[in-house]
């Protein structure tokens, strides 16, 4: 059985006539398949050749950033977000949520109000406190050259976030979704991306949905019953 997560209705994506969405039956990653499970190479000759329906790079990479949205707290929108070096290395990950220490059962998930409302409150705003996927991916890079680097990102970014993008040297950023394109701030990012020379592209998924399954993996080991504090040590 596959460990299904809050399942958000719309979809992140439409593209090539294939749903990318939150539910996590379309982003499935066989941890099984990664471990190279037996039953999955059945014949010699299977097993003499390479698999052929290994993960392409940037399949690799989305994936990586949607597995990474589903820490997101956000009760509307999850978005993560992947930074790779010119050799494939995953430097850094982030997804959107407050900033270190600013409690998520204390702050606001919500947007403010209609001003006009009788109980406006500007401060009751998540847009105030979150920390945005790509913002905590370039800061959790420690403080590493991002120069001609790729971003991977669930969502476009804002123009806050270009920003840093330009700033921190990163050449190219692939997305599924670009919902909020319309939006100002969605405009902004482009004008900068744009004059600067950042290049954009939506990822088009090779693969239509990806199993993470964790109970095929542990059905596979006869110690799976055993707790970790029972390891048999040699
Ligand atoms: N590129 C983006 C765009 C948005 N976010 C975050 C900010 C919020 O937590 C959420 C958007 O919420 P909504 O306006 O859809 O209710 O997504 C981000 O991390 N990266």
């Amino acid at each position: 059985m596959a460990a299904l997560l809050p399942v958000k209705n719309e979809p992140l994506a439409q593209v090539n006539n294939a749903t990318v969405s939150w539910d996590l039956c379309y982003l499935s990653l066989s941890f099984a398949e990664m471990a190279q499970d037996p039953k999955s190479q059945m014949t010699e000759t299977l097993t003499n050749h390479k698999r052929k329906d290994y993960l392409h790079w940037d399949d690799y990479f989305m994936a990586t950033s949607l597995l990474s949205a589903k820490r997101s707290k956000d009760p509307v929108t999850q978005v993560g977000a992947c930074i790779v070096d010119s050799r494939n290395r995953i430097v850094a990950i982030g997804y959107n949520g407050f900033p270190r220490n600013c409690s998520d059962d204390v702050f606001p998930w919500s947007k403010a109000k209609k001003k006009r409302a009788h109980d406006f409150d500007p401060l009751e705003d998540k847009k105030l406190y979150v920390v945005h996927a790509e913002a905590n991916a370039i800061l959790n890079s420690i403080g590493m050259s991002l120069t001609g680097t790729r971003l991977y990102t669930t969502l476009f970014p804002c123009n806050e976030c270009a920003k840093l993008i330009i700033q921190a040297g990163i050449s190219q950023v692939l997305y599924l979704s670009d919902k909020y394109a319309d939006k100002p701030t969605y405009r902004a990012s482009k004008r900068m991306l744009d004059a600067v020379g950042v290049e954009y592209k939506r990822h088009i998924p090779q693969k239509k949905s990806i199993i993470i399954d964790f109970d095929t993996y542990t059905e596979e080991d006869p110690n799976a019953s055993l707790g970790a504090n029972k390891l048999h040590l040699s």
